[in-house]
């Protein structure tokens, strides 16, 4: 692995000018962006406004897509959707050693699954874990690999508000030891905000805003000082609020 020092300078992720369309549709207009190494970022915009392809595209998942533009990013890039997408035929340690190899593979996949809290659990069938287990499985199967860049669209949508909360504290306590670069999908304005220090909002294809969260983590949802982050985000969103 490269050394952390030059992980903190050399940039994770390079777009210029990316485009990507659908039937003529200009959905990613020309988008610059640098995503530097070991950076939390979270990606708002409106339903329909391209998070989905963006992160495909950085993701290498958008094979036949029409576009254009220039891409650079990691080698070791790992990807969690909004559903876990473990093989339910496969117990859960298997799920997360899948695609792996290694003397030790089965070492780090206990390992990883401890990390997210299922120790115990590595024989367990999928459909025998909660929504909030299945999440953590897949987070330790993105984990194992030891990504350069974590892509997350929408991990916590399908949760409930609870389960939320709990899951924000993993992720961001998983990223604070292992340090990759992280993109975020989301569409809820407060998770972004407790969650990432540097948040961007996708409007009209282009990034119409990119926001430094400079506050110190944990944070909560509660903290006057970030309602003037939301604020900001909202009116990006072309969301107005009646505000006390
Ligand atoms: N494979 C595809 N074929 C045709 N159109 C597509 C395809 N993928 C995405 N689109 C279109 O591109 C636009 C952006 O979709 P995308 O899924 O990236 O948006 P999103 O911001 O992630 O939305 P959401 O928040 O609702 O998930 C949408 O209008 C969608 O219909």
């Amino acid at each position: 692995m490269a050394p952390h020092t030059e992980q903190l300078t050399r940039p994770a992720v390079r777009l210029a000018g990316l485009t990507r369309s659908f039937g003529g549709r200009t959905v990613l207009d020309g988008i610059d962006l640098e995503l530097p190494a070991g950076q939390f970022t979270a990606l708002l915009g409106h339903s329909g406004s391209g998070k989905s392809t963006l992160l495909r595209a950085i993701a290498g998942l958008d094979h036949g897509v029409a576009g254009g533009g220039r891409l650079t990013a990691p080698e070791r890039v790992s990807v969690v959707f909004q559903d876990s997408r473990l093989l339910p035929w496969r117990r859960v340690l298997d799920n997360v050693l899948l695609g792996t190899d290694g003397k030790d593979a089965a070492e780090r996949g206990r390992a990883a699954l401890a990390e997210v809290g299922l120790k115990g659990r590595e024989r367990a069938w999928p459909g025998e874990l909660s929504g909030g287990e299945s999440q953590r499985a897949a987070l330790a199967r993105s984990l194992v690999r030891e990504p350069e860049l974590l892509l997350a669209d929408e991990p916590f949508g399908a949760l409930d508000a609870l389960t939320r909360i709990r899951m924000h504290a993993l992720l961001r306590d998983l990223w604070q030891r292992h340090r990759p670069s992280v993109l975020l999908v989301t569409h809820d304005v407060d998770e972004a905000i407790v969650l990432a220090d540097r948040v961007l909002v996708l409007d009209r294809g282009r990034i119409g805003l990119d926001l430094t969260i400079d506050r110190p983590h944990p944070r909560s949802y509660r903290e006057p000082v970030l309602g003037e982050y939301r604020e900001r985000l909202l009116a990006a969103l072309g969301v107005t609020e009646d505000h006390q």
